[in-house]
């Protein structure tokens, strides 16, 4: 099923439609997009793969979509740790952070260290807000996330990865591949370029806003917040 993507422009209105004219809050948004996160993450690696998620946070909102999977996946049975190197002093990230820090879960300042001692990996660096070369302290996380036979999850994008044109050519995203990617609300325009397994979060589309933006509103079963797509690229830039 190949899903209409969305520009990180557009994408970036549509958040802005929905918390003024459709009356979400940021943090509505944020735990429904880190639901379905958490969701996706459970679908692919079901505890009987592993316990310990390493969490990689970037500063915004990509970064705390990761911190509210590490929190629903706590309550899972999971293990997380999470690892979030530039934390933002805005109230709602400061919260999110209280929240995972009162269920004792860790916080790293090692991620090559956490890497050799995980099951499963989320990528909540960059999502499509992302642009222009990969600053300190990054660079070295995306090497070695590029490196790493351990699954990732990416979320809404695969960090560095350019939201239009896909994979880097230079950098150390160059040939980062992740084995999962979970988009919220809407593909964005990378996907034709990702070549492994893929899921849409985001149950809470009014059929209205997705119409105005030309998206497909997935059939949803029982109670899931996600859905799985398939692969949507052949990793070539076609869909
Ligand atoms: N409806 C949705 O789809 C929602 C999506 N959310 C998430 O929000 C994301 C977008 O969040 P934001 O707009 O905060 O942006 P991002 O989280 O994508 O990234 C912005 C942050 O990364 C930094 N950054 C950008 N380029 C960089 C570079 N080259 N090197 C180092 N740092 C760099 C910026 O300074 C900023 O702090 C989405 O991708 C999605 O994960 C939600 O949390 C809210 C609802
Ligand atoms: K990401």
């Amino acid at each position: 099923m190949a899903l209409r993507t969305i520009s990180a422009k557009s994408a970036a209105a549509l958040d802005q439609e929905l918390m003024s004219t459709g009356a979400f809050s940021i943090d509505q948004l944020m735990e429904l997009a880190g639901l379905s996160v958490s969701q996706a993450l459970f679908k692919l690696q079901p505890l009987s793969k592993g316990k310990r998620v390493l969490v990689a946070c970037g500063p915004g909102n990509n970064g705390g979509d990761g911190l509210v999977a590490a929190r629903h996946l706590f309550h899972y049975g999971y293990q997380p740790t999470i690892y979030y190197p530039k934390q933002s002093k805005n109230e709602l990230y400061q919260r999110l952070s209280t929240q995972v820090r009162d269920l004792k879960i860790p916080f790293t300042e090692d991620f090559h260290q956490a890497l050799s001692s995980t099951d499963h990996i989320i990528d909540a660096i960059f999502g499509f807000s992302f642009s222009g070369e990969v600053r300190e302290p990054f660079p070295s996380v995306i090497e070695a996330l590029r490196d790493t036979k351990i699954p990732i999850l990416a979320v809404d994008a695969p960090s560095s990865w350019n939201i239009e044109s896909g994979p880097p050519s230079s950098g150390p995203g160059a040939g980062f591949m992740p084995e999962a990617l979970i988009s919220l609300t809407a593909p964005k325009p990378l996907v034709k370029w990702f070549k492994g397994r893929h899921f849409v979060g985001g149950r809470f589309l009014s059929p209205a806003i997705a119409d105005k933006y030309g998206l497909d509103v997935p059939k949803y079963e029982g109670l899931d917040q996600v859905l799985e797509v398939g692969v949507e690229g052949d990793g070539e830039g076609k869909l």
